[in-house]
């Protein structure tokens, strides 16, 4: 029996998050392998046209949570959505709501998260600070609060190259950060926030630093942990391989390199490539919960979930591996044919960008244009290059973390519960992961077919063709224009010409003679 999933039996689990990516895996695991569970709240804003029932069937009702059917039937009946609001005071959450969950809450899991790395500083405060602050209140005032998990990110010290499990504080203190957001107009705010953030490279790794520090002042007499992922990938093997529902991270490149509109990126394919599956960080962070609630460590805990210092990878491998698996597995409907490289300095990234990206999209605009259709290509590559930029700090760096307290948890568990509660990163394998991970994107994000194959490598063969005509046009156009304006190229071609003439007359004429 797994002690970790005995202990959630019974439990009335607080959920933050949950309708994103790693919430709702964190939801799966939970109810699959304690389906005896008390309830899960989850706090779930209402969305465009959708009401927080239709969210939630929405998510019950994905393929993410088959298996849970089958372990859980009435899993409906245990998910409790409460309306809230993070950005609100009191998180907009009704009277009636927030009584129920100060009475019951056991343990909190703190997901939610703006994970945009562009987002103004005074939307990122709020939810990654000004809300973990006002959670922690919250929890201050659950009479049966047994522990309080609050998930944070690797690279919120990202300034640092090698990184401790501990917490490191920022020049300015997160309340004065807090209160100055409040009087501050935007002007003055975007104006003072390169100066914030200092030598952290957006306000997204600035402001999960801030939250970790609030985390420590504000624990008071609560059982709390952290957790630092690293990049978040597809599920390695729970509940199925490659699970992914979003473009964070790599995925976004990896489906822009898939579609063929992704032929260069800066990036160091040395640079270890910090990628975590994210049932390893959910497996972990369910552990953590266990032991926390049940050992009441003295201090706050910081465990990092990453995978470099353990089963390092780096970039170039995985680049090598994503483009062998659209080989073999292609997306639907490329742009172009999966082919890209590393480019390491401004030039040939410049160069680069103008070639394979940028010229490619106005030649099909121009295209969409004479067919009497929207042009939309340029439009989509400046995207898609302003979304590099934004990760090419991440790929051209590396980054050292040491692993004392997960790897001490890990030896704390029974042998069952490191089974079930796999978190061992050192098990996985780079290229079946990729490769997985790649397939996945194909399936559960793009919701391509695999009966679909036969046609994505006939369409991948038509634009190879049509790459080899369009050179070869380029060419002797060139050439042609070349030889007008140049004595040397005429005497090059006319050289070339004769050359060829006497090699095929003597190669008839020994042919003759044979005869
Ligand atoms: C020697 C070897 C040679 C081999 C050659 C191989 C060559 C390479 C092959 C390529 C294969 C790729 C495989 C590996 C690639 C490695 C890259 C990995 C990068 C990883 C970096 C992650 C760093 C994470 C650090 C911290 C981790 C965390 O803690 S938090 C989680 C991470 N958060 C995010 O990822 C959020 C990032 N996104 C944003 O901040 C914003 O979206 C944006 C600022 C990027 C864009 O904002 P904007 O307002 O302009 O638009 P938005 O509406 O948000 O999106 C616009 C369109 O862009 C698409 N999009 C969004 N994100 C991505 C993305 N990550 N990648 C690609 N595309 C993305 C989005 O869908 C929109 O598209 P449309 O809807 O079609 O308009
Ligand atoms: N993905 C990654 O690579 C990494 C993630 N992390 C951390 O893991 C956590 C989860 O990240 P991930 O799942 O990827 O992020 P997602 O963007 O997928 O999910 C964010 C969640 O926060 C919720 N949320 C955002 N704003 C509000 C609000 N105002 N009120 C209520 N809920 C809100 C979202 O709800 P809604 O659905 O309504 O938008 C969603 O459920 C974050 O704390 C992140 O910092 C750490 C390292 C890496």
């Amino acid at each position: 029996m797994s002690m970790i999933a005995d202990f959630y039996g019974g439990k009335s689990i607080l959920i933050t998050g949950a309708t994103g990516f790693l919430g709702k895996v964190l939801m799966e695991k939970l109810f699959r392998t304690s389906p005896d569970l008390r309830v899960i709240y989850i706090l779930v804003r209402p969305k465009a046209g959708q009401t927080l029932q239709q969210r939630v069937f929405q998510i019950l009702n994905s393929k993410l949570f088959e298996k849970v059917k089958e372990v859980c039937p009435n899993v409906h009946e245990k998910i409790r959505a409460i309306s809230a609001d993070l950005n609100q005071n009191d998180f907009a959450i009704s009277m009636q709501d927030m009584q129920e969950l100060l009475s019951y809450t056991d343990i909190i899991f703190h997901c939610a998260a703006t994970v945009r790395f562009d987002d103004h500083l005074r939307h990122a405060v709020q939810l990654n600070v000004t809300a973990t602050q006002q959670l922690l209140l919250m929890a201050s005032q659950m009479p049966n609060l047994k522990a309080f998990i609050h998930i944070s990110t690797a690279f919120s010290n990202c300034n640092l190259k090698h990184i401790d499990e501990v917490i490191y504080p920022c020049p300015v203190e997160p309340k004065k950060i807090i209160d100055s957001m409040e009087w501050l107009d935007d002007a003055i705010i975007d104006e003072i926030t390169p100066k914030l953030i200092g030598d952290r490279p957006n306000t997204y790794t600035y402001t999960k630093a801030l939250g970790e520090m609030v985390v420590q002042q504000e624990s008071g007499k609560l059982n709390l942990a952290i957790i630092r992922p690293s990049i978040v990938g597809a599920t390695w093997q729970e509940p199925f391989p490659g699970w992914v529902d979003n473009v964070n991270g790599p995925t976004g490149l990896i489906v822009a390199a898939g579609k063929g509109f992704l032929r260069s990126i800066r990036a160091t394919p040395m640079a270890v490539a910090d990628l975590i599956p994210a049932d390893i960080v959910v497996n972990l962070t369910l552990a953590v919960g266990w032991y926390t609630a049940v050992h009441r460590p003295k201090s706050t805990l910081i465990y990092h979930c990453t995978s470099g210092n353990l089963n390092p990878c780096n970039w170039g491998k995985m680049g090598i591996q994503v483009l062998a698996t659209f080989e073999k597995i292609p997306l639907e409907r490329a742009f172009r044919r999966p082919k890209a490289d590393f480019t390491t300095n401004n030039v040939t990234t410049q160069y680069w960008n103008a070639v394979s990206h940028r010229a490619p999209a106005i030649i099909y605009d121009f295209y969409l244009r004479l067919t009497g259709r929207k042009p939309r290509m340029t439009k989509l590559m400046n995207r898609l290059l302003r979304t590099l930029s934004m990760l090419e700090y991440f790929i051209n760096r590396s980054w050292e973390w040491s692993t004392y307290n997960t790897e001490m948890l890990m030896s704390k568990l029974t042998p069952e519960d490191q089974r079930v509660f796999n978190f061992d990163v050192r098990q996985l394998n780079w290229l079946e992961y990729i490769e997985n991970y790649v397939l996945g994107v194909k399936k559960y994000l793009l919701k391509e077919d695999m009966a679909g194959i036969p046609e994505a490598k006939q369409h991948l063969k038509r634009l190879r063709n049509i790459h080899y005509l369009f050179n070869t046009a380029l060419f002797l156009i060139a050439w042609r224009l070349l030889i007008a304006r140049s004595q040397v190229a005429r005497n090059v071609w006319f050289f070339i010409v004769s050359f060829c003439y006497k090699f095929l007359s003597y190669f008839r004429a020994s042919s003759t003679l044979k005869v």
